[in-house]
């Protein structure tokens, strides 16, 4: 059987399904042993007779002599990699990667790039490495830059890319082509993009970003346009679902050790020293759970997936009079989601959300800083010396270290390799440490947050000892879940469980 879009799909079988009216159908393609792949639009799909080309990576003297460069189009990648001898095979990402046919003939590719959202360490390598990618492996010469997120597509102000104009920029941190939140609209957009004769659109954004995307791509299809919408997932908080890992956390982590070390140092040089570290995370505390783990000096760890709650036993300040009283200083790492519903309840909840309608959070920093100087000095009678520390911006602003800069090149080189071939409406992502092609609506159906019931959230409170903060009934729920019949062999339960749904939808 092949897989290749376009061509017959032998004894598997297709199944269009359709979550809303207005979107295009899903092309799902199932297999024997329960085999699923949740496959990506592609121009054959909407348009008919177009031509194909010969790769012109056959003729380039870096690749031509790499054995088996070309990916085989049956090649699928598995979503979870530990399974039972029983389990079904389970849902499959297409492989991404170079095709021996590609979709256009090189001087017809008039590509675009457009950065959305917040900053992110790794931003700009993602750019150099698309227009590069799109140069020298395809011989691409229309490269443009969008300046300023998606406003920009409405504005005149385009930035011609070359690889001479990205050659730096990968050591610089932001992005060059600017960003914005807010101002999406999607037939303007889509006119822009036909007006200039865009064929090839690289969004480059987060969970709002890409939502976006898949507008604009359903657009581009309801008016049978050939123009490939592809994404590449750029998340500081590592919110996106299904992919390992977003690029530029690695980074973030560590950059956020420096500020945990400068709490540690500060706390222990003073007596009853608190440090206490604020970073980024709205609604997901990846970056304080790795930077905790990678510490070793923290003592608490506050994440919004984990409600804790301060007085009485159980609570963070017994647990940090007993840090005191044992060790004489301790470390906070907080991350800026966590706690939200306790200001809420104690100050003037607000409800103001920035231009791409986000909420605005209340700094937890600042008021866990005066709630336990409040404690300790005027209720318990006890010195104290707290030093707060906001490297918020400072990790995010930097850039991409040089793990995050080799997974940043793979991205770019799959998104472009994936455009090329013809797929549209995708996200380029790793999954199981392979980079595959990824629907926009898995990436766009359900937030990536910490899952307080699994191993790596129970590693860190064995390596903080700092309570779990679940009062006896969370526990009974916590109870019910670990009791569970098998089948939630990972890490990521819930995960699971999404997909055991799909699977009986889809099956
Ligand atoms: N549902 C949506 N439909 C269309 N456009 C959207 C949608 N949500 C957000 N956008 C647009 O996407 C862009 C970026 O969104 P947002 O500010 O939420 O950042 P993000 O991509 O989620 O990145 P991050 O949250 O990681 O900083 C904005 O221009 C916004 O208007
Ligand atoms: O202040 P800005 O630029 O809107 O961004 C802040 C938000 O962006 C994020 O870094 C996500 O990109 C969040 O962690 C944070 O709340
Ligand atoms: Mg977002």
């Amino acid at each position: 059987m092949s897989l290749e879009s376009g061509s017959k799909i032998g004894s598997s079988r297709v199944k269009a399904m359709s979550s809303t009216e207005v979107d295009s159908p899903r092309k799902i393609v199932t297999g024997d042993a329960g085999y699923i792949l949740q496959d990506v639009p592609h121009f054959s799909d909407y348009i008919s007779d177009l031509p194909t080309y010969d790769n012109p990576l056959r003729h380039n003297p870096a690749y031509s002599v790499v054995k088996q460069y070309f990916v085989d189009v049956d090649d699928t990648v598995p979503q979870k990699i530990v399974v039972h001898k029983t389990s079904p095979r389970g849902i499959h990402f297409r492989r991404a990667g170079p095709r021996q046919k590609v979709y256009f003939d090189s001087d017809e590719v008039h590509a675009c790039i457009v950065t959305c959202g917040g900053l992110c360490p790794g931003l700009n390598t993602v750019i150099r490495e698309i227009v590069c990618g799109l140069y020298n492996m395809y011989g691409v010469n229309k490269v443009l830059g969008i300046d300023g997120g998606y406003m920009g597509f409405y504005s005149r102000n385009t930035i011609t890319l070359t690889p001479k104009v990205v050659n730096d920029i990968h050591k610089r941190g932001g992005t060059i082509l600017g960003t914005s939140r807010g101002g999406h609209d999607t037939s303007k957009i889509v006119d822009s993009i036909q007006d200039r004769g865009i064929n090839q659109v690289y969004i480059i954004g987060g969970d709002g970003t890409q939502r976006g995307a898949s507008v604009i791509f359903e657009e581009v299809r309801k008016r049978g346009l050939k123009v490939v919408v592809a994404g590449i997932p750029k998340t500081i908080d590592n919110d996106i679902p299904v992919i390992d890992r977003s690029f530029g956390f690695d980074t973030a982590v560590e950059e956020a050790q420096r500020a945990i070390n400068a709490a540690h140092v500060e706390a222990g040089s003073v007596e009853n020293g608190i440090g206490l570290v604020k970073l980024m995370g709205r609604y997901s505390g990846f970056i304080a759970m790795y930077a905790t783990l990678a510490s070793r000096d923290v003592d608490c760890c506050l994440i919004p997936e984990s409600p804790f709650y301060l007085d009485g036993p159980g609570g963070l300040f017994e647990f940090i009079e007993k840090c005191l009283k044992e060790n004489g200083h301790m470390v906070i790492v907080i991350a800026e989601g966590a706690g939200q519903e306790l200001l809420a309840a104690s100050e003037n909840s607000t409800s103001l959300k920035d231009a791409s309608g986000n909420k605005l959070l209340q700094d937890v920093g600042l008021w866990i800083s005066q709630r336990i100087k409040d404690h300790f000095t005027r209720q318990k009678k006890m010195v104290i010396n707290l030093k707060y520390i906001d490297p918020t911006y400072m990790i995010r602003a930097i850039p991409g270290n040089a793990s995050d800069n080799v997974y940043c090149t793979l991205l770019a080189q799959s998104v472009v390799h994936g455009a090329m071939a013809g797929y549209t409406g995708f996200v380029s992502g790793l999954v199981n440490g392979r980079q595959t092609y990824i629907p926009f609506y898995r990436i766009n159906e359900k937030q990536n947050k910490v899952v307080i019931t699994d191993r790596m959230w129970a590693r860190l409170l064995s390596s903080t000892n700092q309570p779990s903060f679940l009062s006896d009934k969370d526990a009974a729920i916590e109870e019910k879940v670990v009791e569970e019949p098998p089948g939630q062999l990972l890490d990521n339960c819930t995960d699971d469980k999404v997909e055991n749904k799909e699977i009986a939808t889809c099956g």
